[in-house]
């Protein structure tokens, strides 16, 4: 069964688009058109497997996410300013959606790595590098890498993946100043937040952000990408979208980790097993949607993401 996942509707609200597991909307004026400043961000109760979404959605994941977000934009505010302004969002939506600043996006998907896993690993596998950098001999499935490395993709069209893209490629898109800088702030990111996680039993293997810029300033009909090319990096860069959640990271519980197979997944674990188990009747390689995940899978699975939540910020999920 499909998973049904129509937005809600939001009076005083456009819906924009919808990816897997999120939806944006655009808050009205009071005649009516798109505010220009400001996004509504909400996060769904949907969930994401084998590049399938899920039936029936995780109770409270969306509010779990949100919030877990949020705890880390004021946990690493120090290392670069966030897009959120308000949490003052339709009751519809109340705990799992954000009223954010309105960025000009750099079309780059940011993605840093601590461990080696998945599509990193692959191509380890075939070239003894990742993303252009070259790595020591005899790593395996979950090495941990000496330091974090930037491997950027670009944004694809929903429905598609992102394309790996070289740093040079990053260069060539938002210029030498933003690519170096937006580097270092996403190795950064995930540095301090192992630096948080691993105190609490969780591992972050990788992280996948997102920046806009504050300033840019965009002429009507000006095209973006030359705009940053040539005057982005006079711009203030501000940390967007989601941070540091299961659906932007890979959690690891750090108890498990042992380098040489692949690791378990704090949040995804229960579904992964019962997917892939004989009870499901379902096979990963089938090309037909999912069955619909029992109710003992739903209910771990939510108590995996009110477990990383309370384990991270110390806070009962109210
Ligand atoms: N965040 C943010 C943001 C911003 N602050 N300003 C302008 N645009 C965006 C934006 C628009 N799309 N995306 C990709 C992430 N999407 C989020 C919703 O769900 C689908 C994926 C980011």
């Amino acid at each position: 069964m499909t998973a049904p996942f129509a937005p809600p509707a939001l009076p005083g609200y456009e819906h924009l688009y919808s990816g897997k597991v999120r939806d944006l909307y655009a808050p009205l004026d009071e005649a009516g058109a798109q505010r220009t400043d400001r996004l509504l961000l909400v996060a769904s109760d949907r969930i994401s497997a084998y590049d399938h979404v899920l039936d029936p959605p995780i109770p409270d994941k969306g509010a779990v996410l949100t919030q877990l977000s949020l705890w880390w934009f004021d946990q690493l505010a120090d290392l670069a300013p966030h897009h959120v302004v308000s949490t003052d969002v339709p009751e519809a939506v109340a705990g799992r959606a954000v009223l954010v600043e309105r960025l000009d996006m750099l079309p780059v998907e940011c993605v840093a790595r601590g461990y080696l896993t998945g599509g990193g690993l692959a191509e380890y596998r075939a070239k003894g590098e990742v993303s252009g950098v070259p790595l020591p001999a005899g790593l395996v499935d979950g090495s941990r890498l000496e330091e974090p490395v930037f491997t950027p993709s670009t944004k694809a069209p929903m429905g598609e993946h992102d394309e790996p893209i070289s740093y040079d490629g990053v260069v060539a898109e938002i210029g030498p100043a933003l690519a170096e800088q937006v580097r270092d702030l996403t190795v950064r990111i995930l540095l301090r937040g192992n630096e948080i996680a691993a105190e609490r039993g969780i591992l972050l293997a990788d992280t996948k952000v997102e920046f806009g810029l504050r300033g840019l300033d965009l002429a009507k009909g000006e095209d973006a990408g030359e705009a940053i090319r040539s005057r982005g990096a006079s711009c203030e860069v501000v940390l967007a979208d989601e941070v540091l959640t299961p659906d932007s990271s890979r959690f690891w519980p750090a108890e498990e980790w042992e380098p040489g197979r692949p690791q378990p997944s704090f949040d995804k674990q229960f579904v992964r097993d019962w997917l892939t188990s004989p009870e499901s009747g379902w096979s990963k390689d089938s090309g037909v949607a999912p069955p619909s995940l029992p109710a003992e899978v739903v209910q771990a699975t939510r108590a995996r993401y009110v477990e990383a939540y309370e384990r991270l910020t110390g806070t009962p999920f109210a």
